[in-house]
């Protein structure tokens, strides 16, 4: 497994210090390279941060694995004869770890070339120009890239040590019995529809009236019933009071001191905070929000002059290529003497539950509040033809969100089988400020759940 090399640079004056190798520095560093920039790059842990290490790539690792393993269970109803198919999953860890391997080296390779000086400590701001390079080491540059990313955090309730998080489930190597999953949004959905299919019974504890806050209502209660039909269990408005063991497990209780059944685990997925403590911020005079999020602006600047920031360690949306996309617009106009910024408007976004969901722009609400009574919604809900000749219940929910006697489509959201891929293109597409008639005018390709976005009446 590739690491970042021994902190072994010299006392020399960089055009940019990185600190985090995470998917916002590490584009940031590449970026700056390319340029022409002189780059120092320091992360103590594994290159490619969350994203890589314990976030999007084990995670789609995961949910791959567990749409495999949903297809077999389909199969018979087909006429497969296909026998019990059960995950050894300590053979798929090791394809997952080979396949993160092998991005641990292109990252080793390509930075090797860029020229970058990796250096593996952790940074820390003496002076608005100055990084302490581990215990010891202080570096100079001209600008400087907080890129640290963040980790999740559990509730603070008695007993919450005896759950993980997601940082934990990447270490397990097999599906308990029964999962307890705490939480409403990404995480906890995405973790629930894994493991769910590999063979746990989950319920799923959220604290507000339904999931993934900031999606459309009517297409997260349609991935409710969906979860609900491949049995995951869900209790909402769940207020936790604390947490004991239970031969092994645990059990929840809630703040009415409602004890709950026995789960063999639990994973806290209940977000995450930023990586601004020992950063030296404060010495540097950096601003920060209240959760300790780094302040920018626009164009990624913090308040002071020559510090920079991209990714989870902002306030902006937590998403890899949102941090990747800020950081090499940022080096653009730093080196590259370009006026460029990100636009994180209509930013498109997937939740890998099974079945999928995506949304780009306005959800319904956000655009009713917005334009009042000219909004109108198309919507189409259907049974993708797999699930149809496997007479299986789930469905898939498409819903367009118009303004204005145009019908300039303002939000796109999609819920069921194959969404995950087919929502970029539409992104495009929204981007450009299409209306139902551009819709309508497409042809269709027949026959494809993607088919339904152009057929909506
Ligand atoms: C379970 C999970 C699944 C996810 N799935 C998706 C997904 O499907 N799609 C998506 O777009 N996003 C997903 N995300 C979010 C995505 O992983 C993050 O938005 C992204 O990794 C943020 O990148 P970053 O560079 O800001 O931080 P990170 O990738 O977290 O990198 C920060 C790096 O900084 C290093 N660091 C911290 N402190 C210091 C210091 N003082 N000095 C030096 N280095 C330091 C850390 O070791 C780390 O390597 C997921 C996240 C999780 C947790
Ligand atoms: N597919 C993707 O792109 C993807 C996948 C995973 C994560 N992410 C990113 O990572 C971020 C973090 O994911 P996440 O799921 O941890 O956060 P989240 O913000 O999506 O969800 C956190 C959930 O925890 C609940 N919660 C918070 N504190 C709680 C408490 N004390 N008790 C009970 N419930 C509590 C919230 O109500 C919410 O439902 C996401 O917001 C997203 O930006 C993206």
């Amino acid at each position: 497994m590739s690491q970042p090399a021994a902190c072994d640079a010299s006392n020399e004056d960089f055009d940019l210090i990185v600190i985090g190798g995470g998917s916002g520095g590490l584009a940031g560093a590449f970026r700056a390279a390319e340029h022409g920039a002189r780059v120092a790059l320091l992360e103590p842990h594994l290159f490619g941060g969350t994203c890589v290490n314990v976030g999007c790539v084990p995670k789609k690792a995961m949910w791959l694995a567990a749409e495999v393993g949903n297809r077999l269970k389909l199969a018979p109803t087909l006429g497969f004869a296909v026998p019990e198919a059960r995950l050894d999953w300590k053979t798929f860890l090791v394809h997952r770890q080979r396949y993160i391997s092998n991005i641990h080296d292109s990252y080793r390779r390509r930075l090797d070339a860029a020229g970058i000086v990796t250096i593996a400590s952790h940074g820390r701001l003496l002076d608005e120009r100055t990084v302490l390079c581990g215990e010891g080491m202080p570096l100079r540059a001209r600008h400087v890239l907080i890129a640290t990313g963040g980790h999740p955090v559990k509730p603070q309730v008695p007993g919450a040590e005896l759950g993980g998080t997601s940082d934990d489930f990447f270490t397990w190597c097999g599906a308990p019995p029964r999962v307890a999953i705490v939480g409403g949004g990404y995480i906890a959905v995405e973790l629930a529809g894994v493991l769910q299919a590999l063979g746990s019974r989950v319920e799923i504890f959220a604290r507000g009236p339904r999931l993934l806050a900031g999606f459309d209502t009517e297409v997260t209660d349609q991935l409710v019933e969906d979860y609900r039909q491949a049995g995951v269990h869900l209790q909402f408005d769940y207020k936790l009071g604390r947490v004991q063991s239970a031969d092994g497990g645990v059990r929840l209780c809630d703040v009415d001191g409602v004890i709950g059944e026995r789960f063999d685990a639990l994973l806290f997925a209940t977000g995450r905070r930023p990586n601004t403590t020992n950063l030296g911020l404060e010495a540097a005079g950096v601003a920060l929000d209240a959760d300790g999020h780094v302040l920018v602006d626009e164009l990624h600047a913090t308040s002071v002059e020559g510090i920079h920031a991209v990714g989870d360690v902002t306030p902006n949306l937590a998403l890899t290529p949102l941090a990747i996309a800020a950081a090499r617009r940022l080096m653009d106009r730093l080196f590259g003497g370009r006026d460029t910024r990100l636009d994180q408007d209509n930013v498109p976004t997937v939740v890998f539950s099974h079945p999928p969901l995506g949304k780009v722009g306005l959800t319904e609400e956000e655009a009713r509040q917005r334009h009042g009574d000219d909004v109108h919604v198309y919507r189409a809900g259907f049974r993708p033809m797999l699930y149809a000749l496997a007479d299986v219940p789930q469905r898939s929910l498409f819903k367009l969100v118009c303004v204005g006697d145009a019908r300039r489509v303002v939000g796109i959201h999609l819920m069921g089988e194959a969404v995950d891929e087919i929502l970029q293109g539409f992104a495009v597409a929204m981007k450009r400020g299409i209306t139902l008639e551009d819709l309508r005018d497409t042809v269709a390709i027949h026959p494809t759940s993607a088919e339904e976005v152009v057929l909506m009446r």
